[in-house]
C-alpha cells in the first residue's frame, strides 16, 4: 500500500508540492529507490513499538504472514504520539492516510485537512466497507449476511459467490486493539474531509459515487497512480533467459507481495503450468512449511520443465517482465496494482484471485471490461492444473475466439486508459485539493 501513496508523492513533486513520508525504517530502505524527487520527497522514520505476539523485528506486512497484520495495526496505532510530533512540527497543508483511523483526531485539533486515501479498488470498498453494509459491533458478521451486497451497491457482475465470502469474515474480527477492521475503515472514512480513491471515473466511478454518497463526502480520484517505467534495465539472467523464446510465447505468474500457498496447490499450480506446454516463469515465495521453493517442486517436475520452465522463490521486477516482448501472459492474484499492470501491458490475463479484493478485481476485469480469463475453483476454493492449464491454452491460442475477444477489449481499454488521461487526474487531483485546502 505504500508504493501508490509514493507514487502520489512523485505526481505532486513533478508539479512542485513537497510531501514528507511516515515510515518504518525499513520501508524507507526498500522504496528510496522509487522516490524520484529527494530534494522535494523527504522519509520520515516510525519506529514501530513491539507488540506482543508480533515476531521480534516486524516492520511491514510483507514481514510477516496475513493472520498476524492485526498485530502489527496494533502497533500502527501506538505511533500515534510520533505521528503527532511530526505533525507539530512540519504544519503540513494536508495529510494522506489510510487505514490509521486517529490521524483525523490529529488533525483537527490543527486545523489541517485529512484526505482518506484509498489505494484498493472502488468495489471492494463499496461492497463490504460501506455504512449501507451495517456490521453489527456485537456479533461477528456471517456468510449469509456477507452473500447480500449493501442496499443500493452498483453491479451484479462484481459480487462474491458462495465460498468467497469467507475470505470478508474478517472484517468484523479485531485488527488493532478493540477495533475490528470495518470498525477501523468506517472511522477513517468517516472522520476525513475528503475521500480520495487510486481508481478513473472510466472504469469504476459508479462504485466511486456510491461510496461518496454513502459517506456524504466528496471523493476525489488520481487515477490509478501508475508507477513511473523503471530506470534499472531488466535483470540481465531474465533478458537473457527470455530472449530464448518466440515472441508472446512465455507465461509470466506472479502472485504480489502477501500471498503465500498451501504446498499442495503450490505443486498443482507449477504442474498446470507444465501442462501448457508453453515457456514459463514463476515468481512466488516458498508455501508453507518450505523454506525455498526448490524443495517444495513436485518429484522429477525441475527435469521435465527444464529448458522452458523456471520458478524463483525471490522477487522479480514485475513490470519489466509484463514488458519483455516474449512474454503474452500474466497468471496473477490480480492484487489491484496487478490489475492495472496487466490492464496496461499487453499480455493476455489469467487470474487465479486470493483475497476477497483479488476476487472483486478479477470479477471486474473477467466480467465488466471482458479484458481476462477467471481460473475456476471448486467448493473447496481449490483450483486444478487441468483448469489452469485450459485458462491459459484459452488465451493463448491466437486462433481462438476467446483470445481475439480478450485482445480487442484489451486494446480498447488500454488507449482509453492512457497517459494523456491519466495526466488529467492528477491535475484534477490538485484542483480538488486546492478547493479543500481554501
Ligand atoms: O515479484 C514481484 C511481485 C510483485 N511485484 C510488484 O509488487 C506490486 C504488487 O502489488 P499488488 O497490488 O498487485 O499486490 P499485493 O498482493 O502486494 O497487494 C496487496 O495490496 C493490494 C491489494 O489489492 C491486494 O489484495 C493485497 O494483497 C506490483 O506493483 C508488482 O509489480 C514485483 O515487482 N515483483
Amino acid at each position: 500500500h505504500m508504493t501508490p501513496f509514493l507514487h502520489l508523492s512523485n505526481r505532486l513533486a513533478e508539479r512542485g508540492y513537497s510531501s514528507t513520508f511516515l515510515l518504518p525504517i525499513k520501508a524507507i530502505q526498500q522504496l528510496q529507490h522509487l522516490n524520484l524527487y529527494p530534494h522535494l520527497i523527504t522519509f520520515h522514520p516510525l519506529t514501530v513499538p513491539h507488540v506482543e505476539g508480533l515476531p521480534e523485528g516486524t516492520q511491514n506486512a510483507s514481514d510477516i504472514p496475513i493472520q498476524f497484520t492485526y498485530l502489527l495495526a496494533a502497533a500502527m496505532d501506538r505511533t500515534r504520539d510520533q505521528v503527532e510530533r511530526v505533525i507539530r512540527d512540519t504544519k503540513p497543508k494536508l495529510i494522506f492516510y489510510d487505514v490509521a483511523h486517529w490521524v483525523p483526531e490529529i488533525t483537527k485539533a490543527f486545523g489541517i485537512k485529512a484526505i482518506n486515501y484509498s489505494v484498493v479498488s472502488a468495489a471492494s470498498i463499496a461492497i463490504v466497507l460501506v455504512p449501507a453494509r451495517n456490521v453489527p459491533k456485537d456479533k461477528p458478521i456471517t456468510e449469509a449476511e456477507l452473500l447480500v451486497p449493501p442496499a443500493g451497491y452498483p453491479s451484479s457482475t462484481v459480487v462474491l459467490r458462495g465460498h468467497e465470502v469467507r475470505s470478508l469474515l474478517f472484517i468484523s474480527q479485531p485488527f488493532g486493539e478493540g477495533i475490528t477492521f470495518y470498525e477501523r475503515i468506517y472511522k477513517a472514512m468517516k472522520e476525513s474531509d475528503a475521500l480520495a480513491i487510486r481508481t478513473c471515473n472510466e472504469t469504476e466511478g459508479k462504485f466511486c459515487e456510491y461510496i461518496g454518497s454513502q459517506y456524504g463526502k466528496p471523493v476525489f480520484l488520481t487515477g490509478p497512480m501508475l508507477p513511473e517505467p523503471p530506470k534499472m534495465p531488466l535483470e540481465d539472467r531474465w533478458v537473457k533467459w527470455l530472449s530464448g523464446f518466440q515472441p508472446g510465447s512465455v507465461v509470466f505468474c506472479a502472485f504480489g507481495s502477501q500471498i503465500v500457498l498451501e504446498k499442495n496447490q503450490f505443486q498443482e499450480l507449477v504442474l498446470g503450468l507444465e501442462l501448457t506446454g508453453l515457456p514459463f516463469l514463476v515468481a512466488l515465495k516458498p508455501p508453507m512449511g518450505a523454506a525455498t521453493v526448490e524443495e517444495a517442486l513436485p518429484k522429477g517436475f525441475e527435469e521435465r520443465v527444464k529448458g522452458r520452465g523456471v520458478v524463483w522463490g525471490g522477487w522479480v521486477q514485475q513490470l519489466m517482465i509484463l514488458e519483455h516482448p516474449s512474454v503474452g501472459c500474466f497468471v496473477s492474484h490480480c492484487g489491484f496494482g496487478s490489475m492495472w499492470e496487466s490492464l496496461m501491458s499487453d499480455c493476455r490475463a489469467v487470474l487465479i484471485p486470493h483475497l476477497g479484493d483479488q476476487i472483486l478485481n478479477t470479477r471486474f476485469m473477467a466480467e465488466e471490461l471482458k479484458v481476462a480469463v477467471e481460473v475456476v475453483r471448486d467448493e473447496k476454493a481449490w483450483f486444478s492444473k487441468e483448469n489452469l492449464s485450459k485458462s491459459i491454452k484459452s488465451v493463448m491460442d491466437k486462433g481462438s475466439v476467446m483470445c481475439s475477444m480478450l485482445k480487442e477489449n484489451h486494446r480498447k481499454w488500454r488507449e482509453m486508459l492512457n497517459k494523456g488521461l491519466m495526466n488529467s487526474y492528477v491535475d484534477k487531483f490538485i484542483e480538488n485539493m486546492h478547493e479543500l485546502v481554501n
